[in-house]
């Protein structure tokens, strides 16, 4: 790595999407922001900003069929700013994965050792390991003489004590095929739990805070003086809340109940319960805009829906406050959390004898700052707190191709 080479691309590849970043660790400048979205579909859109060169955002549909096609658009609209992955600028390039199992617990410098143990983990990850593994491969392909770096969503979870990750199923079953629990969103729990702290000014090791990560996928955690104790994702990112496609918790006899029953095959119920299942099971949207939207104009299903999503969500506070025992604070983040307000009003309502509490003028602001929304008299804090992945990865990244 020369001295002048301080910046950091960030790939965040998920299902359908790729996100990324380009950044200067120098001075935590964003240099490029962009987004790649309905890959695979019929017309995929790519939308990216070129903050270095001042430049307004482009956007564009065009069919994009697979991860590796998007990753070489992104790769042509950086280059046409100048800040193409040819630049000797560039330090690393770091991507989010999301399985690394028990074994990653630390960002890691990726070699083909640890590109086949990622690809060993998509059985527990399979909507979202393959898509890091294209991610890597064509990064690799593009700058090969450039370091790498995985950094994984289970890492900040690997912290949770055994009376959390374990399934009470059989010891050695669970053993030999590794079933535990591992949780997800790591880096945005991680980053979002310490802002908090921040915010409440206080060090992270002084606070207990539930972390609320309510995008299209969504997850709790209970995060215990920056340590995390608990989460509510498991051995895949299925478990606990209810999410835009996913159904979160339900009795696991419902598989062999539709094993039996319905004649569906395994991927038949895989698919029904990672794919059309949450959100869009319930009413047909998996948007909380359009859901509110649908509420508004008066259609019950989309009612029923915005309930189970938040009596779910409040049972998982009520859980996390009796792990943790005292909570400073309950932190809203990334898409639904930073922005439905109606989710974060519903989800905290009634909780008063547990000192929550939101103000309704507060919570109504909308911004893209970390914000409290409790009321001056509430004994928890109740706050917004924006996620932001890419810089959290692209921080861990730099930290370890500088040190
Ligand atoms: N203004 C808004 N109001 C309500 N919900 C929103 C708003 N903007 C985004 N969302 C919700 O956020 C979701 C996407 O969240 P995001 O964190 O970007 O998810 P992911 O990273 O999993 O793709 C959307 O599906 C939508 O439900
Ligand atoms: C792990 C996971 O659910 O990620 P995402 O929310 O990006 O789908
Ligand atoms: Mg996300």
């Amino acid at each position: 790595m020369t001295a002048n080479a301080t910046r950091v691309l960030v790939l965040n590849s998920g299902s359908s999407s790729v996100k990324y970043q380009l950044l200067d660790m120098a001075d935590g400048a964003r240099l490029a922001v962009g987004l790649v979205e309905r890959i695979g579909e019929e017309t995929s859109r790519l939308a990216h900003t070129p903050l270095a060169t001042g430049g307004a955002k482009r956007e564009r549909e065009q069919p994009i069929a697979d991860h590796e096609a998007a990753l070489r658009a992104v790769a042509g609209e950086l280059a046409a700013d100048g800040l193409g992955l040819d630049s000797p600028e560039l330090a690393a390039i770091g991507h989010r994965v999301v399985h690394g199992g028990k074994k990653f617990t630390e960002p890691t410098v990726i070699t083909d050792e640890v590109t086949a143990e990622i690809e060993r983990l998509i059985p527990v990850a399979p909507l979202h390991n393959p898509a890091n593994i294209t991610g890597i491969r064509v990064a690799q392909a593009l700058r090969p003489d450039l370091p790498q770096v995985a950094v994984f969503d289970t890492a900040f979870h690997t912290t949770m004590p055994e009376a959390a990750a374990r399934y009470a199923i059989d010891v050695e079953t669970a053993d030999a095929h590794r079933i535990r629990r591992y949780g997800f969103h790591g880096t945005s729990h991680a980053y979002v739990s310490r802002e908090t702290a921040k915010l409440l000014g206080k060090d992270p090791s002084e606070v207990n805070v539930i972390v609320l990560h309510l995008g299209n996928g969504a997850s709790a955690s209970a995060v215990k003086g920056g340590r995390c104790v608990d989460t509510s994702m498991g051995l895949t990112p299925l478990e606990g809340l209810v999410m835009g496609t996913r159904s979160g918790d339900i009795d696991p006899a419902v598989i062999s109940h539709l094993a039996r029953n319905a004649g569906m095959s395994i991927d038949e119920i895989d698919s029904l319960l990672n794919k059309k299942s949450g959100l869009i099971g319930l009413c047909g949207d998996n948007d909380m805009r359009e859901i509110r939207r649908r509420i508004d104009a008066g259609d019950e299903r989309a009612a029923l829906a915005f309930d189970i999503y938040v009596h779910r969500l409040k049972k998982y506070i009520g859980a996390y406050y009796a792990v943790l025992g005292k909570v400073d604070a309950v932190a809203f983040t990334a898409g639904v959390g930073e922005n439905a307000a109606p989710v974060r009003e519903a989800a905290v309502a009634g909780l008063e004898e547990l000192g929550l509490a939101v103000d309704a003028d507060l919570n109504a602001v909308r911004g893209d700052e970390a914000r409290l929304i409790s009321p001056e008299y509430a004994r928890v804090a109740v706050a917004v707190v924006p996620t932001d992945e890419e810089l959290e990865i692209a921080t861990q990244t730099y930290a370890l191709v500088s040190a």
